[in-house]
């Protein structure tokens, strides 16, 4: 999607997969339009082998509903489309109840920055069937790609231990608005600024930069390069030293450095970006030191990742600070996380009682969760997460203290000591934004504040503990029923059902 009006596209109603609105058309055309739905979003597996993710784009939800609306060009394209066995795909009828249709829906999210983990709800919209279904692809869309971003970004950022980590991804990111997506998330999860200067204006991140090899290679040597540099960035000055040759390249740094000391200057750092990073800042960071300018910074690039960066931090590299492009941007080694919205409870209208409902698979983990779900968090002493727990408020089971694990309802345990908090916060109500739109430095913080609290056992990189995700035992119950009861309904072949 290109950019327009130099932003995100806000406008996202036709960004949508066309069977949104064919099944629109028949819940419409079924007198269907105003029953009511309630479904979640949540994801199921472990990105990038991390146990937990770090939710993001929660907050652009309310603006994608607000801007829910069909417009005259929009209704006059969809009149225009046929389908495949002759006569048009949409009725002149439909198309023109589209076009004063406004979403009501009301939607509860797991605020940014704070950690999700799989099978929960990280976004919950209920309203009528027909609004529901069309948010679908756009919500999916939002927040499966800012969390992925910001979960790898999360585990960049901790493999740095303290040293900023600035996002250079967007010469590498998915189109414009992938670019876009990333310096927002990566932001949200820790990275210290962003080379992207419209993300930079359009969300108050801090922007930074050094200086590309063109700009050495257009001078006749380095150290002209440098000289020129300094003098025209004398307050921003971060040299690339790799153009050529690293070991001359910081030689001529020193150079450049010691005539801005003797015009009252800093050089600020200096950039590698190629060859044995760990061998090669050592070696700079000696000769800066015994030149008496300790005070260099030295960053390095080149296809970082959390891995390289853990293993250059552990060979003793001297790094200060990291620019991370495309590994982070692309998400390199999951490019999606796998997000999905299923349909959880109905009823014919607002004033009859919820009917949870559920969706079976072949593959038992792939079962869904009934119920209107709310999750609450549990914590101990320290504030440090246990555990989550699903909860359904109609059938909560005693004192709903009892945790059944989702995917075994043999492992049991007890919450009753344990303090929580409620993950899913109103978002939207009735279509409208539930409160103003926090800061981005609030969903920081938010992220700083939750990952610190979260035990290293969850976060190291290999074989991370499991976090229990389970639900509370009165839902487990029904959804153990509807599953009972969709397996005797079901003639098909789910081949345990036989033995
Ligand atoms: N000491 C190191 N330990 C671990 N990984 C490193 C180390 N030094 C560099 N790397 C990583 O190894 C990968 C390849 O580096 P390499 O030396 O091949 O650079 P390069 O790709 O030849 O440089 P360029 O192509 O940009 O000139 C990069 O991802 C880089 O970040
Ligand atoms: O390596 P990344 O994590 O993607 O970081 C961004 C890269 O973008 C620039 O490279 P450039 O476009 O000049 O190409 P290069 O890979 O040849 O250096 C920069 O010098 C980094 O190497
Ligand atoms: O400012 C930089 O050094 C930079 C920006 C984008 C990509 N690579 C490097």
């Amino acid at each position: 999607m290109a950019l327009t009006d130099a932003s995100r596209p806000t406008d996202i109603t036709m960004l949508t997969d066309l069977y949104e609105l064919t099944m629109a058309q028949g819940f419409w055309e079924n007198g269907k339009q105003d029953e009511q739905a309630c479904f979640t979003a949540f994801y199921r597996d472990h990105p990038f082998g991390s146990e937990y993710a770090v939710m993001c784009g929660s907050a652009e939800l309310a603006d994608l509903v607000e801007n829910f609306r069909f417009t005259d060009e929009d209704i006059s394209y969809l009149a225009s489309l046929s389908a495949p066995a002759g006569g048009s795909l949409f009725s002149p009828s439909f198309l023109n109840y589209l076009r004063d249709f406004r979403p009501h829906v009301d939607i509860d999210a797991v605020p940014e920055g704070e950690l999700v983990f799989p099978r929960e709800p990280m976004v919950r919209v209920s309203g009528s069937m027909f609004e529901c279904q069309l948010l679908e692809t756009a919500l999916l869309n939002t927040i499966g790609f800012e969390t992925l971003v910001a979960t790898k970004t999360a585990r960049v950022v901790a493999a740095a231990k303290g040293r900023p980590v600035a996002e250079f991804g967007l010469r590498r990111a998915q189109g414009p608005d992938g670019g876009m997506a990333v310096a927002r998330a990566s932001y949200v999860a820790g990275c210290a600024s962003t080379s992207n200067v419209l993300a930079g204006r359009k969300y108050g991140i801090p922007v930074s930069g050094t200086h590309a090899h063109s700009w050495v290679m257009t001078f006749d040597s380095e150290l002209e390069a440098f000289r020129a540099f300094a003098s025209s960035s004398p307050k921003n000055c971060t040299l690339l030293i790799d153009t050529y040759d690293v070991r001359e390249g910081v030689e001529n740094a020193i150079v450049v450095a010691k005539e801005m000391e003797a015009r009252g200057e800093r050089l600020a750092g200096i950039r590698i970006d190629s060859g044995d990073l760990a061998k090669l800042s050592a070696y700079v960071r000696n000769r800066f030191d015994e030149e008496g300018l300790d005070y260099v910074k030295i960053v390095v690039s080149n296809d970082l990742d959390e891995y390289t960066i853990q293993s250059l931090l552990n060979q003793g590299a001297p790094v200060d600070s990291f620019g991370v492009g495309t590994k982070l941007a692309t998400c390199y080694d999951q490019p999606a996380l796998g997000c999905v919205y299923k349909l959880a409870a109905h009823r014919a209208s607002a004033d009859d009682p919820w009917t949870p409902v559920l969706k079976l698979s072949e593959q038992p983990y792939k079962r869904t969760i009934p119920g209107i779900q709310k999750v609450r968090r549990y914590v101990d002493e320290t504030g440090s997460p246990v555990c989550d727990m699903i909860y359904d408020e109609s059938y909560i089971e005693g004192d709903g203290t009892t945790l059944v694990a989702v995917n075994d309802a043999a492992l049991v345990t007890s919450v009753r000591d344990l303090s929580y908090h409620e993950l899913l916060q109103p978002v939207v109500r009735d279509g409208a934004a539930a409160a103003p739109r926090e800061s981005i430095e609030a969903a920081r913080a938010r992220c700083k504040d939750a990952l610190d609290a979260l035990d290293p056992v969850y976060k190291r990189f290999l074989y991370p503990q499991s976090y229990m995700v389970g639900m509370e035992r009165g839902l487990a119950r029904v959804r153990d029923e509807l599953v009972r009861e969709r397996m005797a309904a079901s003639s098909s072949a789910i081949p345990w059902k036989r033995i």
